[in-house]
């Protein structure tokens, strides 16, 4: 028996191939292509007529052929008419001729199976199958005529077909082997007239071997084979076969389940892993936004739908009529007159459909942007005729499970989320998605490249047109247009993507000329962000597809954002920070912002978050980062002494009682918050001390992420002395907005892309163990949206600042600093001092000590107010007279200073002197009591500084906790 007599060979070994699109061309082209046409097998000759390699062969052969092929094809629109209305397929996918051989057969072997026809031939024939197959050859005319009505209704589901053919071989040896059973176990000496009887020639060998064993065997081996063979051609996995039963018990009683009791009912009897597969596609089904869409209104109504978000994340399915008519254009029409022609009519339903009882919503409505200049790109061009999805009324973010409640007693309410605007609705395809793609399919057209456009999704600010190629076609031959495609479409920012992750396609990244903002209220209403209560959890904005992007920075677990000016960077931590007032408590996240440009983020001075003003100094900032590291050691510690490795498990077990100070001290432990610290300008910082920034960044970013502490830094300037490679290696997150080089690019991505973007939020994201970047549009959040969240979340909590978050680092840190250098330390600030000549080759050469020594030296008399920052060649200023060089030396050795004159020395002095003093309060368990700063003394409560010990009863630091 045959499921497919002609094989299809990978139509790669040709180079041309007649087009799926156009079967007469196909004809007309080139002979080659004609006679491997025929050669695959593909609508072979028997139901294409002759060909021209057909010309080559005697007529009698092409006569043969010819009407073989003429009446399969005639059958095969008849058997396809049963129950249906389609009567053709695509000739490359007919296999008519070989479903007409299992007919042949199927019909002929019934004659004198089943109807007994008798004659020599009959006879003759009969004599073969039944002494081969036994009784069982009255099944084969059933198991023939099963594969032949699957090759002429489904010829292009080679692999449902196989299954089918191998199932039936695997019943028909089962069969023979019962059979064989059932008719005595004949011996060969029986004769075939004894075998005929039984299992034919085949079941005796079947049989025959085990049954020597014991007769029971074979019956067992063969029932479970056949029962096997069952499961294989009905496809029914072990799993299903309770389903199966069941179903078509209910069928026989006449208690068939409606389509959506079906669907609740497979889910149950799946498996998990199934289970979950089906649901991961038919989310991405949802997401995905297919050109000719079919029917809008049956895909929501098939109860896939999420709660609240079902117009944004709802699919638009394939229209098989619309892709045949792509597929097959009219005569005499070109292809993409043919899609165009499609797409209307597809676009009319869909406009029938919005009319349809269902008003379209706010569709029309634009961001409204109260107080600010509106992005550029803000309100969305409208066009009149585009289906456009209802916008759903904004949804509460739901109530959070845990209470809000803060240390000491202080309820605290998250900001409404009606405080984020709603954004106007996504649309699924517009005119503009349409001109497109005429212009990308006639593209193809005249560049003769075997490829068509199936299909795109819109995205806010592109859009992703999906090219899917022939058998044969070299994907090179569409990236080899991605000028003349850019030509085409009028936009010089085309993005080439070969293949799509996960796809057979190339996508084509066209933007959008009629883009949309994505409001960050959207994003954070999404179904995404309200699966966790995560406080570290952002909305980021919309991918290429229109699904929500959210991201968890507690996962990143640090993130690189870089971007040109105006890229949309700013606008980025924006929605970043509005994310976190949104959903957490300042109890829950700490935040530390540094603004060198001082303009940014201004807006949230004063937020309870914050544990220190903004800093703007870029000085300043340096040193914030080295407390950064500091905190990060205390954490560990703690981490360290209650056995804990990470932060999330230590604040569990505080929150549960389970973390209980030692007998003696008056700690009170409290959870740590998450430390988000967000510098919005690198550059500044790497300008001032680039060494020292270099070294916290690197330090913090190795270690911090267990102790809940996470960087975001941004800069303008992704070059390779700003973004190091020390730094690049331990920032694992990258949001790369455009850049202004491809060399930019590849500092911030590791890979070009980014010099694509089209600027104003379009971004790749590339999170931490991700290898291909997202590209994404970035969720935007107003200043008037954000004035409210601010205003609210001032309005709950008091901000209380630490004062040493931004002081000069502690004395011991200093110790540390200098090592075992502190001799050579102190002749090299007595050289300097006395000759007032801050020199590093002088350094050099009168301490015999090598470049970097020297440099080192120099850096640490700079750190400690000796001499001024490095002037490229020329010698650095001194700033210590030699007057006030006991006084220096004395700081060095960490001994008292002698009181003396207001010099820098002095300075020093007192800072070590304060440092000093700060550690004795350190050691004496209060070391915070004197840090919290309140600035308002108004009636709102005050944030709680989690490392203070309550004063009255004589608190303990957080991480004092072994009584250093
Ligand atoms: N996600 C977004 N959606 C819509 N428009 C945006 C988005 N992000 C940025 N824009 C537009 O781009 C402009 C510049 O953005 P932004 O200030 O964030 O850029 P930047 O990269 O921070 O620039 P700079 O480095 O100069 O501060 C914004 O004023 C806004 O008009």
């Amino acid at each position: 028996m045959a499921t497919r007599t002609s094989s299809t060979p990978k139509a790669g070994t040709s180079k041309t191939r007649p087009t799926r699109t156009s079967a007469p061309a196909a004809r007309g082209r080139s002979g080659a292509g004609a006679s491997r046409a025929k050669a695959s097998g593909k609508g072979s000759s028997s139901s294409r007529g002759v060909t021209a390699t057909d010309a080559g062969q005697p007529w009698p052969a092409r006569l043969i052929g010819g009407t073989w092929g003429a009446l399969a094809h005639t059958v095969g629109g008849g058997v396809r008419r049963i129950g249906t209305d389609v009567s053709d397929l695509d000739p490359e996918e007919r296999r008519d001729g070989a479903a007409l051989f299992n007919l042949v057969l199927a019909v002929f072997i019934a004659t004198f199976a089943w109807w007994g026809w008798k004659g020599w031939f009959p006879d003759a024939v009969y004599a073969v199958v039944n002494g081969t197959f036994g009784w069982v050859s009255l099944l084969l005319p059933l198991m023939l005529g099963v594969c032949a009505f699957r090759l002429f209704r489904k010829p292009a589901d080679h692999r449902g077909n196989n299954r089918v053919g191998i199932g039936f071989l695997v019943m028909t040896f089962a069969a023979t082997g019962i059979a064989d059973v059932l008719g005595g176990l004949p011996s060969a000496a029986a004769g075939f007239d004894g075998l005929r009887a039984a299992g034919g020639m085949l079941g005796f060998l079947a049989a025959s071997l085990l049954a020597a064993v014991h007769p029971a065997i074979p019956v067992i081996v063969y029932s479970a084979l056949a029962f096997i063979s069952v499961l294989i051609v009905t496809a029914t996995p072990f799993a299903a076969i309770p389903r199966r039963v069941r179903g078509a018990w209910d069928h026989l009683m006449g208690l068939d389940l409606t389509p959506e009791e079906q669907d609740a009912h497979d889910r149950s009897y799946l498996y998990d892993s199934e289970r979950r597969a089906q649901e991961a596609a038919r989310e991405r089904r949802t997401k995905k936004r297919r050109m000719f869409g079919k029917d809008l209104e049956e895909e929501q109504g098939s109860g896939d739908g999420f709660a609240g978000d079902e117009p944004y994340e709802r699919a638009v399915v394939d229209d098989p009529d619309a892709t045949a008519a792509m597929a097959a254009p009219p005569a005499g029409r070109s292809q993409a007159e043919a899609a165009i022609q499609k797409i209307r009519a597809a676009q009319g339903r869909g406009n029938e459909q919005a009319g349809d009882g269902k008003p379209v919503e706010g569709a029309t409505e634009a961001i409204p942007t109260v107080g600010m200049p509106a992005p550029s790109t803000a309100p969305a061009v409208q066009v009149p005729s585009t289906p456009v999805a209802p916008t759903p009324p904004p949804t509460p973010i739901p109530q959070r499970t845990e209470q809000l409640q803060l240390s000491g007693d202080v309820a605290y309410t998250l900001p409404s989320s009606d405080f984020l605007v709603q954004g106007s609705a996504p649309k699924e395809r517009t005119e503009a998605n349409d001109a497109v793609v005429a212009a990308l399919t006639s593209t193809l057209t005249q560049f003769n490249v075997d490829a068509e456009v199936t299909g795109f999704s819109r995205g806010p600010t592109v859009t992703r047109y999906e090219i899917e190629l022939a058998p044969g076609t070299k994907v090179e031959k569409v990236t080899a247009l991605s000028k003349n495609i850019a030509y085409a479409v009028a936009s010089s920012d085309v993005r080439i993507l070969s293949p799509i992750p996960g796809k057979s396609a190339i996508g084509i990244e066209i933007p959008n000329t009629d883009r949309e903002t994505v409001s960050l209220g959207d994003v954070l209403r999404s179904q995404n962000a309200r699966r966790t209560d995560h406080p570290m959890v952002m909305g980021v904005g919309k991918d290429v597809e229109g699904g929500f992007v959210v991201a968890n920075l507690a996962k990143m677990p640090h993130l690189l954002v870089a971007g040109a000016t105006g890229a949309g960077k700013s606008s980025f931590v924006n929605s970043m920070i509005t994310s976190i007032l949104m959903r957490s408590t300042p109890d829950e996240v700490r935040m530390v912002m540094v603004d060198p440009k001082r303009v940014e983020l201004t807006a949230y001075e004063g937020v309870p978050h914050l544990i220190t003003p903004i800093i703007t100094n870029p000085k300043k900032a340096a040193e914030a980062l080295q407390w950064v590291v500091r905190e990060m050691d205390a954490r560990y510690d703690d981490l360290a002494n209650y056995g804990f490795k990470h932060i999330d498990d230590f604040n569990k077990a505080v929150r549960a009682g389970k973390v209980v100070p030692p007998p003696g001290s008056e700690r009170k432990i409290r959870a740590y918050p998450y430390l988000l610290v967000i510098v919005d300008e690198l550059a500044d910082l790497m300008m001032v001390a680039p060494r020292d920034v270099e070294d916290s960044i690197v330090r913090i970013t190795q270690l911090a992420r267990a102790a809940g502490i996470h960087l975001v830094l941004a800069t303008q300037r992704p070059s390779v002395d700003v973004v190091t490679g020390l730094i690049k290696a331990n920032v694992p997150s990258r949001m790369a907005f455009a850049t202004s080089s491809v060399t930019d690019s590849r500092v911030v991505l590791d890979q070009p892309g980014a010099e694509k973007l089209i600027g104003q939020g379009d971004a790749l994201f590339l999170p931490m163990g991700a290898s291909k970047p997202m590209r994404v549009q970035g969720a935007w959040v107003s200043e008037s949206e954000i004035h409210k969240v601010v205003e609210h979340v001032k309005g709950q909590l008091q901000v209380t600042y630490r004062n040493d978050v931004a002081a000069e680092p502690e004395k011991k840190q200093i110790d540390e600093e200098i090592g075992d250098d502190l001799e050579v330390l102190l002749q090299a600030t007595e050289l300097v001092v006395t000759t007032q000549f801050g020199s590093t080759s002088m350094l050099q050469r009168k301490l015999r000590v090598g470049f970097a020594k020297a440099g080192r030296l120099m850096d640490l008399l700079e750190s400690r107010g000796v001499v001024g920052p490095s002037e490229g060649s020329k010698a650095r200023d001194v700033l210590v007279k030699p007057d006030d060089l006991p006084a220096v030396l004395a700081a060095l050795r960490g001994q008292d200073a002698p009181s003396s004159s207001g010099s820098a020395a002095d300075e020093a002095l007192a800072d070590n002197a304060s440092a000093n003093h700060h550690l004795g309060q350190y050691e004496n368990d209060s070391p915070y009591a004197e840090d919290v700063v309140a600035r308002d003394l108004d009636s709102r409560p005050q944030a709680v500084d989690y490392h203070d010990g309550d004063d009255d009863e004589g608190g303990e630091d957080a991480w004092s906790l072994t009584g250093r």
